[in-house]
């Protein structure tokens, strides 16, 4: 290049590369902000966004120590709304530190319920920093639900350690008209620049309004998938594979005989849990179908259950990749969630084949997916908010059913084995990568 023409950094391509974005929800307490921020967090950390929440409600409790009952939260208490608006300062500055490090997506969890935080959101977030701003209001004029929520995650909340159950609901709820009497929701007519979507009971109806970019759509497809009515997600290998016996990866081979033993017993077990309109779903390859013919459920087959292409490697051991492709095999071990088997797939890609197969788990209730170790490994990370690191070694043995239920803000997860011996077909990560 010419040395008159001064090389102009490559310019960030502002309509292909998405400008970082904060969610900030909006909506009086006991209305799903932290679990929706939590749950909406993970979703989009597993497809690969950086995300981070924030939630304003641990700044205040780091802040402060004074939080006694519901007082604090009075119109009238001016030094506890300082802290508060201290709190939220605090809080929307680390979001926007967090999407000029790197950060793609921050999720401010507060309360945001007045026009004026809204505005001062505004202000600093799109005006001074020029992040693309989104609101996710959640309105809910359900008594039932609120108390719900009131009793499963509020009365356990540090505010409240100490206190019986009874006073931290009636604190909880003295709290939430202390809000009510500032609320203002998002309205299309005062709000008609902003971005939003209004949620109504938990899912009911919903009010999408100025939708601004790819994130947002696929935020908003995300909240109208997800349900929270109480379902069990039950995740289980094929039984072993005649390969497996032989050490070599892929392929689409049968069951060995401990694995048709394996497969007689998960019938057994299902039947014993007695699961309502269970339905079960197993990968195209021949060793999942096997393993669930025993279940009596309805059957979906699906080509992204298959696991992982090895691509040139399928059908050998792990050795004899490391004696023929030495190179590839070192690699794999220095990165082993980005690296692609040449003519195959990396974990990432396996995500990003996955993620539909996620989506349609959100909307179902009870469901038994058979499959295999890289292909469970994703499924259990997005349960379980593992890193990609930590995600590409998960430990998921062979004969053993991984019982998911959704709890509070989270997932509880049981390894339950069979109890029928099988080969050990995980490799742990080498030390001295
Ligand atoms: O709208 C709510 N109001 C009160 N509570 C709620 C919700 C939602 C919720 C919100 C939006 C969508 Br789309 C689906 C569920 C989840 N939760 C919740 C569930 C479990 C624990 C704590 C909170
Ligand atoms: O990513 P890893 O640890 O090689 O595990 C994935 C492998 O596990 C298997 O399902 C069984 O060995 C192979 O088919 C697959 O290539």
């Amino acid at each position: 290049m010419p040395s008159f023409i001064t090389p102009v950094p490559p310019a960030s391509c502002p309509n292909v590369i998405n400008k970082p974005t904060v969610i900030s929800m909006v909506g009086l307490p006991a209305r799903g902000k932290t679990y929706m921020s939590k749950k909406l967090t993970r979703y989009l950390n597993w497809i690969g966004i950086r995300t981070k929440a924030f939630n304003v409600g641990e700044y205040r409790r780091a802040a402060t120590d004074k939080y006694r009952n519901h007082d604090f939260f009075r119109q009238d208490n001016a030094e506890a709304q300082a802290i508060r608006q201290k709190c939220a300062l605090m809080a929307i500055d680390d979001a926007c530190n967090f999407l000029q490090n790197g950060g793609e997506v921050a999720v401010v969890d507060a309360t945001n319920t007045t026009r004026e935080r809204r505005k001062l959101l505004f202000d600093i977030i799109h005006v001074k920093y020029k992040f693309k701003l989104f609101f996710i209001e959640s309105i809910c004029d359900d008594p039932t639900i609120v108390e719900a929520n009131v009793l499963e995650v509020k009365v356990c909340s540090p505010d409240y350690t100490g206190m019986n159950k009874d006073e931290a609901v009636q604190d909880f709820m003295r709290r939430i008209e202390h809000y009510n009497s500032m609320y203002e929701t998002l309205d299309h007519q005062i709000d008609k620049e902003l971005s939003y979507i209004q949620i109504f009971n938990q899912g009911e109806r919903f009010m999408v309004h100025k939708l601004a970019g790819h994130l947002q759509s696929r935020v908003v497809y995300y909240l109208m998938n997800i349900h929270v009515l109480p379902r069990t997600i039950y995740l289980t290998r094929h039984g072993e594979s005649q390969m497996n016996l032989e050490g070599k990866i892929g392929g689409d081979s049968d069951l060995s005989p401990r694995g048709e033993e394996y497969a007689i017993a998960l019938g057994e077990y299902v039947e014993k849990e007695k699961i309502q309109n269970l339905k079960v779903w197993t990968s195209e390859l021949k060793r999942t179908k096997a393993t669930a013919r025993h279940v009596k459920a309805p059957l979906e087959n699906w080509k992204a259950l298959n696991e992982i292409d090895a691509g040139i490697c399928e059908g050998m051991t792990y050795e004899e990749i490391q004696e023929k492709y030495p190179k590839e095999f070192a690699l794999r071990d220095q990165d082993k969630f980005h690296y692609r088997y040449p003519g195959g797939e990396s974990y990432q890609d396996l995500v990003a084949r996955l993620e539909p197969v996620i989506m349609e788990l959100e909307r179902q209730e009870n469901v038994l997916v058979v499959c295999h170790q890289a292909v469970a490994r994703c499924l259990l990370a997005y349960f379980q908010d593992k890193s990609s690191e930590d995600l590409a070694y998960l430990k998921v043995p062979l004969h053993t059913v991984i019982k998911l239920t959704p709890v509070a803000y989270g997932c509880r997860v049981e390894f339950v084995s069979l109890n029928i011996e099988a080969v050990n077909t995980h490799r742990e990560k080498p030390k001295n990568v």
